[in-house]
């Protein structure tokens, strides 16, 4: 309806008149229950169109929100009252064949009429059920209110009714003056039926989160949920619903005729949901296959975000739509391979065991706060891992273990997270416990952020898993380290006590953190040390879950003493408040950071 017109010729709304006045005048209907119980919205929605004709605005705007308001009410008993009924009639399924239908029915009846009337337990006409499907209650109301001078209200109105008909020009218009000539806040605009269709907006934001894996993900499992708990609300509303009046009164039905109607009818009812729920807001035809496009979506969503064990579910409900679907089944057989071989490598390979302790660590997550609290901090301010060992680290499968670059007497094993991360991509590491390894390290940067309250923001430098073993036979009269003392970001000179801020050491580094992940090991403890890398300041050994933190500066020469038994694995972070050095390489930063890096030294000497 234009906004402007005092004539609104809208020929469904005569009928209603008529209608109304007839029922009125036949059944001596009162919309005001001296029970306090409600009326029939229908009769609201009746006296608010005549209000509406007649140009009482303040009255239509009552009866026509009461009859959306008694609408609702309406169905959200049925909802509670189905509920409420579910177990009726049990006792007598066995017993009398259909009949707990009945008894249901009843229960249900006798639920609903504790808040409505007789009147408004009988079902609506087929006019009335066009009229609140197709939203047209809101085109009258959006004039009421436009006509009352309430703006916000009628520009929702108007939008309500615009989103299920969104081919309406007149409507379309009538939202730009809201818009532009009304000066309506954008806040007003609101979808009052929005709750109705959450699986058609999740469905559609879905479809533009593509790029977004987790998003994406995330949505799709909304969007076949929402699509789910819709078509059982729905169903729960049939209850009542298949309460038919008898077309022929006279009839006298026998128990069991009766039973088979009402069976037959509530079970067309839920029926229809299926359509209903995949039938847009002002549309006439239904979504063909609507549930299994959904589910299409999500196993792929799914597949592609490496949660395999819910992508075969998925695919496994898909299949009961289409049972010889060719390619379903053949992703399901991919699918279930994938799972196989993951879990095939997550039972033997050396992969399993450290997901093993990273995830032990993260259950006790308790002993990595209780570390922190245990002095396993210590503050002030080295890494002389060599720029080979990276590369070496992050080029390779990541478990080839071979000797460490540090002493012959010890296997050496590694993994950075953004390798382990490709891994999973490429199906060769499980996704979950590379995901796991990322986030450990998300967890320990807000530690470290938040106990060294760095000035400015902290970045992650570089990552590594790192799992030194003791070579058996190479252990006798040892008298070497597993790590050297060192200093992260400078190369320690102990005879001299400098700490040189020049390449190969990573000046960048700004804090250092060690995250142990086991304690079944012999020797392999952490120490800090003097700068003459003698003298042993402080010794922390290594338990699941123990994080130690130390700024990555001359202030914290460090080492680890020689793992003379079994595996001892550790996650090493690094991190830099230099934005620049992420996403670029070694060769390339070195040059940007050279002439700080001179001036460093040349302050460095000094102290020294
Ligand atoms: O594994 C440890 O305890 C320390 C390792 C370390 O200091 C390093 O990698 O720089
Ligand atoms: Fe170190």
């Amino acid at each position: 309806m234009a906004l402007h017109s005092n004539t609104n010729p809208v020929y469904v709304a005569l009928l209603f008149i008529l209608y109304y006045v007839f029922i009125t005048a036949g059944s001596g209907l009162s919309s005001e229950s001296s029970s306090g119980l409600l009326a029939p919205y229908d009769e609201h929605y009746y006296r608010g169109v005549r209000a509406y004709f007649r140009d009482d605005w303040e009255r239509a705007a009552e009866f026509l929100e009461k009859s959306i308001s008694t609408r609702d009410k309406l169905l959200r008993t049925r909802r509670k009252c189905h509920d409420e009924c579910l177990t009726a009639g049990d006792d007598k399924i066995s017993k009398l064949g259909n009949y707990w239908i009945q008894v249901r029915a009843e229960c249900v009846r006798f639920c609903m009429g504790q808040s409505f009337s007789p009147a408004a337990l009988l079902p609506v006409s087929s006019d009335i059920e066009y009229e609140f499907g197709t939203r047209n209650p809101y085109n009258y109301l959006q004039v009421t209110y436009y006509k009352l001078e309430k703006m916000a209200k009628a520009a929702s109105a108007a939008h309500t009714f615009f989103v299920a008909n969104p081919s309406h020009l007149e409507m379309r218009n009538n939202l730009e003056k809201y818009r532009r000539i009304l000066g309506v806040k954008e806040e007003s605009f609101q979808d009052r039926e929005r709750e109705q269709e959450q699986h058609w907006v999740s469905s559609t934001e879905g479809n533009l989160q593509s790029a977004h894996k987790c998003l994406y993900l995330k949505k799709w499992k909304e969007c076949v949920n929402e699509t789910l708990k819709q078509t059982e609300e729905c169903r729960a509303q049939c209850v009542m619903v298949s309460r038919v009046i008898p077309e022929e009164p006279d009839t006298v039905q026998g128990l069991y005729e009766r039973a088979a109607d009402l069976s037959l009818s509530l079970l067309s009812c839920k029926q229809m949901c299926v359509t209903l729920v995949s039938t847009r807001p002002g549309r006439v035809s239904a979504v063909e296959d609507f549930l299994p496009l959904q589910l299409e979506h999500l196993h792929i969503a799914q597949f592609k975000a490496g949660d395999l064990k819910g992508a075969v579910e998925t695919l496994r409900s898909l299949l009961l739509f289409y049972p010889t679907d060719s390619d379903s089944l053949s992703n399901l057989e991919l699918y279930t391979q994938t799972v196989e071989v993951n879990t095939e490598a997550q039972e033997t390979g050396p992969m399993q065991e450290i997901a093993k302790y990273i995830s032990r660590a993260l259950q006790e997550k308790r002993l990595l706060y209780f570390g922190m609290a245990n002095l396993d901090f210590k503050f002030s301010d080295p890494d002389l891992w060599t720029p080979e060992d990276i590369v070496a680290a992050s080029m390779g499968d990541g478990y080839r273990g071979r000797r460490s670059p540090h002493t012959p007497h010890e296997k050496f094993e590694g993994l950075t997270v953004l390798r382990a991360l490709q891994l999973a991509q490429d199906g060769l590491v499980n996704q979950s416990d590379a995901r796991l390894l990322h986030e450990i390290g998300e967890t320990v940067k807000v530690l470290m952020d938040s106990y060294f309250r760095s000035h400015s923001v902290l970045y992650f430098a570089y990552t590594h898993l790192v799992c030194r073993s003791a070579i058996p036979g190479h252990q006798e009269g040892r008298s070497d380290l597993s790590h050297p003392v060192h200093v992260d970001n400078c190369i320690l000179e102990p005879e001299t006590r400098q700490c040189w801020r020049e390449a190969p050491a990573f000046t960048h580094r700004d804090l250092s953190a060690v995250l142990y992940l086991n304690d079944d090991f012999e020797g392999g403890d952490f120490f800090f040390a003097d700068r003459d890398a003698k003298t042993v300041t402080a010794m922390v050994k290594p338990k699941c879950g123990r994080l130690v933190g130390f700024t990555s500066g001359p202030v914290n020469p460090h080492g680890v003493t020689a793992v003379t038994a079994g595996r001892r694995c550790a996650l090493a972070l690094w991190f830099t408040t230099e934005k620049q050095i992420m996403g670029c390489g070694w060769k390339k930063c070195s040059k940007r950071r050279e002439g700080e890096e001179q001036r460093q030294r040349k302050s460095d000497r000094q102290a020294g």
